[in-house]
């Protein structure tokens, strides 16, 4: 199966346009986070989700943990997916099903050691997918996610062996490590940030090299 592409950061309608001619199934749009070079205010990304079909998988990716707070997030930008980059508590997927029936809801996990593992484990019971990235939530300033930092794949490896959600990979991919990252973690889909920028700004050639690796990977 062809591996899934998520474009994540995208801060206008133009990078949006760009991202999904280039064949991205996925966009990333990041609300504000107490850390990282990647975020939007959420009026932004309600604009940019307005501007593309509204079939587009459009991710919005939230630091809240409390279940009505994410609630009101989604509705506030309008977005069919929700990525958790934080912890949310497992009895909390409950209320987010109750009252969001139609939006998929992704956790991320920031893969750190062997606890990780079991972490993806109980939340693959209840999350639609898992996205495994290098942040780390127990920072005194919370990094949770858009660090440009490539974690332990033999961890990532070992998750996607053992859960049956579909995983995406995140942290530090660029065009030169793409094969290496799907020969060695199998992952549902990939998740890039700072590898197709250049000065925080979609660089064309970075995008075109990053397809490129994926599409040989996948030959
Ligand atoms: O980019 C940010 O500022 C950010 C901050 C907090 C949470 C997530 C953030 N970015 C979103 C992502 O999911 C990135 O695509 C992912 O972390 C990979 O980033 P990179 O390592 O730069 O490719």
């Amino acid at each position: 199966m062809k591996t899934k592409v998520k474009i994540c950061c995208i801060s206008s309608e133009k990078e949006a346009k760009i991202a999904l001619e280039f064949g991205a199934d996925v966009l990333g749009l990041v609300a504000k986070m107490p850390s990282g070079p990647g975020t939007i205010d959420d009026d932004l990304i309600q604009k940019i989700v307005q501007s593309i079909p509204s079939q587009t998988n459009t991710f919005l990716l939230t630091p809240k943990t409390n279940p009505f707070d994410i609630i009101e997030h989604q509705r506030l930008t309008g977005t069919n997916c929700i990525q958790l980059v934080d912890a949310v508590k497992i009895e909390d997927y409950q209320i987010l099903r109750e009252k969001l029936p139609n939006i998929k809801l992704i956790q991320v996990i920031h893969v750190i050691d062997k606890n990780s593992v079991e972490e993806a484990k109980q939340y693959a019971e209840v999350a639609d997918m898992i996205l495994l990235d290098s942040g780390n939530p127990k920072l005194a300033i919370k990094e949770l996610g858009g660090t440009g930092r490539v974690h332990n794949w033999e961890l990532s490896r070992e998750i996607v062996k053992s859960i049956n959600k579909p995983v995406f990979l995140a942290g530090g991919l660029k065009p030169e490590n793409i094969q290496e990252a799907i020969q060695c973690v199998k992952p549902y889909g990939l998740d890039i940030c700072s590898g197709v920028r250049t000065n925080g700004k979609l660089d064309k050639e970075k995008l075109k090299r990053f397809f490129e690796e994926v599409n040989k990977a996948n030959s």
